[in-house]
């Protein structure tokens, strides 16, 4: 079957100034439809780089991204993005805020009453049913989140990429969140590119992972995470097997921190 995203031998610099960052440099994966992707890396290995090229919100300096096989030209609305900055409208309520996808292009034709449907179902997918009226200043970090992933979703892109949807909030809530996004995407045969820097959360949810080097970033490993689903986010660390995918590619991590790197 064609990938679903392809990258191909795909290197990027970036210039500011006289100063020149090779952010990635020969990158080449696959990501299958329906799979659900995690990629982890040192900090500044070209992580949010890839999934920009993958939103086609930039062009690589060599090789290429193909959607569906199809080199990948121009902004890519068949994906939906979960950017790491919080980038809801500050003057838009919760649900005028998961609204804003369906104003724009093949979505403005959905009547009224469907997009007011839509909107409550996702709403509530992420659990912000009663918060529909509050402004994003009136959440909290979590709840922000969800309100990100409702809009995201709203529009029932074929690919959602997410870059550390998760990074900034604390343990406890991260798995909650973490197992409400397993909830919401097993069965769905939706594709899901999630970065992370966190190797147990991304062992966790993915079904496959790839380790990325520090910057150029390359890929140093790429495992098949063989572990059953449904899964328990909570109870997964003790399920023998874990461990040894942690070892494994811990090990391939390793040698940048070795370098003095930030994971
Ligand atoms: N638009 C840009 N202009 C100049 N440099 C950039 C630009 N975007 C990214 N970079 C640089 O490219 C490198 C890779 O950045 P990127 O954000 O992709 O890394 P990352 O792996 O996502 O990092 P982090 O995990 O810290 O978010 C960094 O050194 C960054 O400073």
């Amino acid at each position: 079957m064609t990938p679903i995203l392809e990258f191909r031998d795909l290197s990027k610099v970036f210039f500011k100034g006289e100063q020149r960052v090779h952010a990635l440099a020969h990158v080449t994966a696959e990501v299958e439809e329906g799979e659900l992707l995690a990629i982890v890396g040192p900090s500044g290995c070209g992580k949010s780089t890839l999934l920009n090229l993958s939103a086609g919100l930039m062009e690589p300096g060599t090789g290429e991204v193909l959607y569906r096989g199809q080199p990948l030209t121009r902004v890519n609305t068949q994906v939906s993005y979960v950017t790491q900055k919080d980038n809801l409208l500050p003057w838009r309520i919760v649900e005028d805020n998961v609204a804003l996808p369906l104003e724009l292009g093949a979505h403005a034709k959905l009547s009224k009453d469907d997009r007011r449907e839509r909107i409550a179902r996702y709403i509530e997918l992420v659990g912000l049913t009663g918060f529909e009226k509050h402004y994003p200043s009136e959440l909290s970090g979590g709840m922000r989140k969800r309100a990100q992933l409702a809009r995201s979703l709203v529009y029932e892109p074929d690919v959602l990429l997410m870059d550390e949807p998760f990074g900034a909030l604390d343990a406890q809530l991260k798995l909650v969140l973490q197992a409400e996004l397993l909830r919401m995407w097993e069965g769905t045969g939706k594709t899901l590119v999630f970065v992370t820097h966190d190797l147990a959360e991304a062992i966790t949810i993915a079904d496959r992972v790839i380790v990325m080097s520090s910057r150029p970033g390359r890929i140093r490993a790429i495992e098949h995470i063989d572990l059953p689903r449904p899964r328990d986010v909570f109870g997964i660390r003790f399920v023998p097997g874990f461990g040894d995918y942690f070892e494994r590619l811990w090990s391939a991590l390793r040698e940048d921190i070795h370098q003095g790197q930030e994971v």
